[in-house]
């Protein structure tokens, strides 16, 4: 009996987003360390401004990834939910890094998604200039198009280094953000029930 394999494409949106010049960026960095009054002419600093368009062009660049969803065979009709998924973005306003944890949840239909890829999405994501709220509802209306599910739910919490490293010094603080999308956002007790399974 022969089998046919799951369409799996590859999820890419940023297609013909500009690759990232490391030589421009690290002249850039150069530049930066000297008006920021900073001897690169040290042998600690002498490699630093290559590192640094190496890191952030690592962080700015979202890894492509396959979309591996599965037939819902047993018509699994609860909640999926992957908790304590680590995530870093970079805030948009200071280009300084946001930290924390994601929930993201579903109510499948058809098809169920491969769990890691609720991972992959928010990293996905995240790997821009970004806001938390931005981060939050992108997150969520791409799994609602996606797969087609009957809800969706997504929780971040972060820290902003902005926010605790300089400026108010909120040391300790944290931001969470949520976007909740179907009967998550129009039945009370799935929403209820979501965060508290959340753990928020
Ligand atoms: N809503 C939102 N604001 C953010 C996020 N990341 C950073 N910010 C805020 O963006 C704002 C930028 O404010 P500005 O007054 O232009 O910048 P600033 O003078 O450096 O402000 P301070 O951080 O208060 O010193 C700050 O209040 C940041 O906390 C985010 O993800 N969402
Ligand atoms: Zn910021």
């Amino acid at each position: 009996m022969s089998t046919t394999a799951a369409p799996r494409p590859e999820f890419r949106d940023r297609e013909g987003a500009v690759e990232p010049d490391l030589v421009a960026a690290e002249a850039a960095a150069a530049a930066f360390l000297k008006a920021l009054g900073m001897d690169h002419d040290s042998e600690h600093l002498r490699a630093t401004p290559g590192r640094m368009a190496r890191a952030w062009a690592e962080m700015l660049t979202p890894r492509p990834f396959n979309l591996t969803t599965f037939p819902n065979e047993e018509g699994y009709d609860e909640l999926v939910l992957a908790r304590g998924i680590p995530f870093r973005s970079i805030c948009e306003h200071h280009l300084l890094p946001f930290t924390g944890h994601a929930c993201v949840g579903y109510l499948p239909g058809e098809r169920v998604l491969g769990l890691s890829k609720l991972a992959r999405v928010v990293e996905h994501f995240a790997c821009r200039p970004q806001t938390q709220e931005r981060l939050t509802k992108q997150t969520a209306d791409w799994l609602q198009a996606q797969l087609g599910a009957k809800a969706v739910g997504v929780v971040l919490k972060a820290e902003h280094s902005c926010m605790t490293l300089r400026g108010a010094l909120a040391t300790g603080s944290s931001t969470v953000t949520s976007t909740l999308l179907g009967t998550l956002r129009t039945d009370p007790s799935s929403r209820q029930e979501f965060l508290a399974l959340a753990g928020f």
